[in-house]
């Protein structure tokens, strides 16, 4: 057994271990009896779309909301009974920013820090070493309010670390940011994650996923419906490549019949065929030869979005 308090001793690389883990509210199962390890220095996320109980679950992990049922450990400890000490050596970014909007950039990084107890000193010097980190030096003593959604998500960000944490808690790290603030953010967590901090992201945003996470789970309705890296569970799933065709106006049903047999797997959305084939150019020949006339095509990769269409027959973002 491991000792009250410390790191698991037969899993000292398990950060995160959950076991039939169930969070209800009222009747309603959020999260309906989960799975799931993450092992120390990896990108680990939860990717599913809204309601698919991910943040619920990230609450738990993070020793603000009770598990109503199963088991979970954060770093070797039980969240029921000792809250403080794994909040000690967690940081936790929430969905939505809750900066002090009122206080400086520096200020909230210093106000944070006390709250761990971290004397005036350490704080001042890792306030600056944060600023460096999230590039905003030169916003050092400007006022929060006025900063980009993008510096306030860094700045978040900066502040989740102000403890040194050995594993970051992320709920939707980059929602709601322009393309150019996400790849920066992006960037800044693959260098926390080269120093080593182990991270747990939860994102519907498979993008995100892909470029984030070392291995992930996909869930939905409450529970984990997939498991593994992103390009595991794309050569699980799916295929190399996915043909896209776009017919006139009310020509796709009757276009089906001639190509669905050209891939071993088809999906038909609103707007589109897609034709899973490991050779996609080749199925648009096949079906160029067939005399099929789409009004558009793509060849594109397979991504995870295909993997959650497979496996619930719905869009990530529906
Ligand atoms: N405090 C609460 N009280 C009642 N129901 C809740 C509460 N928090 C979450 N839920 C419900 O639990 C389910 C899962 O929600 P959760 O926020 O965990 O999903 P999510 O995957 O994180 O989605 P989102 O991306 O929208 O945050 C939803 O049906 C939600 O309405």
């Amino acid at each position: 057994m491991a000792k009250e308090g410390e790191d698991d001793e037969r899993e000292p690389h398990l950060m995160v271990s959950g076991k039939a883990l169930v969070k209800r509210f009222g009747g309603v199962a959020a999260v309906a009896g989960i799975d799931v390890e993450v092992r120390r220095g990896e990108s680990f996320g939860f990717l599913g779309p809204n309601g698919a109980g991910k943040s619920s679950t990230m609450r738990m992990i993070a020793c603000v909301s009770p598990r109503s049922d199963g088991e979970l450990r954060v770093l070797g400890m039980d969240p029921e009974t000792d809250g403080p000490r794994i909040r000690a050596r967690i940081g936790v970014v929430p969905q939505l920013d809750n900066l002090d909007v009122e206080l400086t950039v520096r200020q909230n990084l210093q106000v944070y820090g006390r709250y761990f107890g971290l004397s005036r000193a350490h704080v001042r010097a890792k306030a600056v070493e944060l600023m460096e980190f999230a590039e905003l030096s030169d916003r050092a003593d400007d006022q929060v309010e006025p900063l980009s959604g993008g510096m306030k998500r860094r700045l978040t960000i900066a502040r989740s670390m102000v403890n040194d944490p050995e594993v970051l808690l992320l709920d939707e790290p980059t929602t709601g940011l322009d393309p150019q603030a996400r790849h920066l953010l992006w960037g800044r967590l693959y260098q926390l994650k080269q120093q080593g901090v182990t991270q747990i992201i939860t994102t519907h945003d498979m993008h995100e996923a892909e470029q984030l996470c070392d291995r992930l789970v996909v869930m939905d309705g409450g529970q984990i419906v997939a498991e593994g890296s992103p390009s595991e569970l794309i050569a699980r799933f799916s295929t190399r490549e996915v043909l896209e065709l776009r017919f006139a106006p009310g020509e796709q049903d009757g276009q089906i019949n001639h190509v669905a047999d050209l891939a071993g797997r088809h999906e038909v959305l609103p707007d589109r065929l897609l034709l899973y084939a490991d050779d996609g150019e080749a199925a648009l020949e096949a079906a160029h030869a067939r005399g099929v006339r789409p009004v558009s095509t793509l060849i594109r990769r397979s991504t995870l979005e295909d993997v959650f269409l497979r496996l619930t027959g719905r869009s990530l973002v529906d």
